[in-house]
């Protein structure tokens, strides 16, 4: 197994603090590249830590040739994560940029979409939405009705068809990605894992590595993995810009089933609707909390259709998970 072979004569000395990046993570064990180069080794956190991500810049201590304690996580430039009352799950950390993967069919869902977004605008991430599988021509038009509106709120929408055109569709990809690190989000059936064989060759072999050297045992999908991609110039305008620190990379996380928000606070869900933003500080109470107010800009917005009434609703059932927040 590779990575418990290490060759110790470029083995960082026992006791000598390094820097690296955590490209895989299942439980608590972690899996770190060293930011010197040579082959990822095993890392456990010391202590109770908060919860080490995918993409965090750590410093780690070498405890035995194939082994790491973490000693410390460098400061975050981004935090991606989704929350219930009571804890929260990180994505992933320093990611530049989403991609969220949907598809003609299955039918995807449109409230995860619409949480994947606010996630990253909370985040400072920019977001893409990869309509996969156009190919399925006579879902197309339904698929594309229904991102009309998130394409008129200033979100990118790409299309891309990986069984018919694979090479487009990595050209596409590819020149999104530029030279960011990117999450990769979807539901199952929508196409994440074709994408991700795409973009990176042998990365089922390589997850299966990881996997054995993680112990994660046979549940190969249980946990999150960065790919490293060949940097390349981004093709036209990228949405973000990335923080230039990164590189370009591919973080592919296992599927979910619930996307709490309970995290963010009602100041910051309001400011991650984009269409909110020209109308906050309209409403009559500098504290309106846009849901029954009287002459709130919100819902005049509503009203005149300048929001619309899908997304006010999400934004209800975001106000109220924040309110159950044990905090
Ligand atoms: N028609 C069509 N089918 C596709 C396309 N891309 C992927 N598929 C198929 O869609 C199905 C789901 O693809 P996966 O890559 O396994 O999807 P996933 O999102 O990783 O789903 P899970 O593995 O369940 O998490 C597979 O049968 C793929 O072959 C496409 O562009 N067009
Ligand atoms: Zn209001």
């Amino acid at each position: 197994m590779k990575y418990r072979q290490r060759d110790t004569r470029e083995v960082t000395a026992v006791g000598e603090t390094s820097e690296g990046r955590v490209i895989a993570a299942h439980g608590r064990h972690y899996l770190v590249e060293p930011a010197a180069g040579g082959a990822p080794i095993q890392c456990f956190p010391r202590g109770k830590k908060s919860e080490v991500a995918v993409g965090d810049r750590v410093q780690y201590a070498a405890i035995a040739a194939d082994q790491g304690a973490i000693l410390a996580i460098l400061p975050r430039v981004t935090l991606l994560y989704r929350s219930d009352q009571y804890k929260s799950k990180v994505f992933a950390a320093n990611v530049d940029h989403l991609l969220i993967v949907l598809a003609t069919e299955p039918h995807f869902s449109e409230d995860l979409l619409g949480r994947a977004l606010i996630a990253a605008e909370a985040a400072g991430i920019a977001a893409t939405i990869v309509l996969n599988k156009t190919d399925v021509a006579p879902a197309l038009p339904a698929a594309r009705a229904r991102l009309a509106p998130y394409a008129a709120l200033g979100y990118r929408v790409v299309e891309i068809s990986a069984r018919q055109a694979p090479d487009a569709a990595a050209d596409t990809l590819l020149g999104l990605i530029g030279h960011d690190a990117c999450l990769l989000l979807g539901q199952s059936g929508m196409g994440k894992s074709t994408l991700v064989n795409l973009l990176v060759p042998g990365a089922d072999a390589a997850t299966r590595e990881i996997s054995s050297a993680l112990n994660s045992g046979r549940h190969t999908t249980t946990f999150t993995r960065l790919f490293t991609l060949p940097d390349r110039e981004r093709s036209g305008e990228g949405p973000n810009g990335s923080n230039g620190s990164n590189g370009a990379s591919l973080i592919d996380s296992p599927g979910f089933q619930e996307f709490g928000l309970h995290h963010l606070s009602e100041g910051q869900l309001e400011r991650a609707f984009p269409e909110f933003r020209p109308l906050l500080g309209g409403c009559r109470y500098y504290n309106c909390r846009h849901l029954r107010e009287p002459d709130c800009a919100i819902l005049a917005g509503v009203a005149s259709g300048a929001v619309l009434p899908a997304r006010h609703a999400l934004y209800a059932q975001l106000v109220h998970e924040s309110s159950q927040m044990v905090r």
